[in-house]
């Protein structure tokens, strides 16, 4: 990431907690990601080469500016959905500031419909950062969507750790992913589509 991309993120990611700071409802808050945890999924992008990403949950696209700059580093495109017209439209603003508007689609989207219209194996790494109690209902297409090797990351799975119980022992029961749990930030879970399945 060059000095001018670190500049942006820094700013965005202190704009983001003031922001959230004065929003007593969550849902009024952007819940960008932690910088700690951004920076390892940005790195996983760059040494797994992702070319094709999906990201569930752009707020006004914190992680999408890192994830974008490192996609554009591999020569790939990645694709950003989110509910909220005006959140993905902040998006488009922070993306054009950081010069990486062309390497990402916006949609304004739900998620489960994102996953439902992608293909098999469409995507090499896909980041889950929505609203948890929904993550149970996406497995099955979670998994087919993936190529066979490719990463899914969610976040908030040590912050919210209820929350996503039984989307966790879902996951810890398929025996078509290894998974491992990066204590960063809010906890990523990070799973892995077993590259035979
Ligand atoms: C935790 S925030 C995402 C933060 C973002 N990844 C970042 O780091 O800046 C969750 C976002 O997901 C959006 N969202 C919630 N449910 C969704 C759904 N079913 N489909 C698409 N977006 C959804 C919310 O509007 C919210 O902006």
């Amino acid at each position: 990431m060059d000095e001018k991309l670190t500049a942006l993120t820094d700013q965005l990611h202190r704009y983001g907690v003031d922001h959230d700071a004065g929003k007593p409802d969550r849902l009024d808050r952007l819940r960008n990601l932690e910088p700690d945890s951004a920076a390892l999924l940005a790195l996983i992008v760059r040494a797994t080469r992702t070319q094709h990403l999906l990201e569930l949950g752009t707020s006004n696209g914190y992680s999408t500016l890192w994830l974008a700059d490192a996609v554009r580093a591999n020569g790939g495109r990645m694709v950003s959905v989110e509910l909220d017209p005006d959140r993905s439209a902040e998006a488009a603003a922070n993306l054009d500031r950081a010069g990486l508007r062309s390497v990402v689609e916006l949609r304004i989207q739900d998620a489960a419909d994102a996953l439902s219209e992608s293909a098999d194996g469409e995507w090499g790494m896909i980041f889950l950062d929505a609203e948890r109690p929904a993550y149970r209902s996406y497995w099955p297409d979670l998994v087919r969507v993936l190529e066979p090797g490719g990463l899914l990351a969610v976040d908030n799975v040590l912050s919210h750790a209820d929350q996503v119980a039984d989307f966790r022992a879902l996951v810890t029961a398929d025996a078509r992913v290894s998974e491992a749990l990066a204590p960063t930030g809010a906890g990523v879970l990070l799973i892995v589509r077993d590259p035979v399945c």
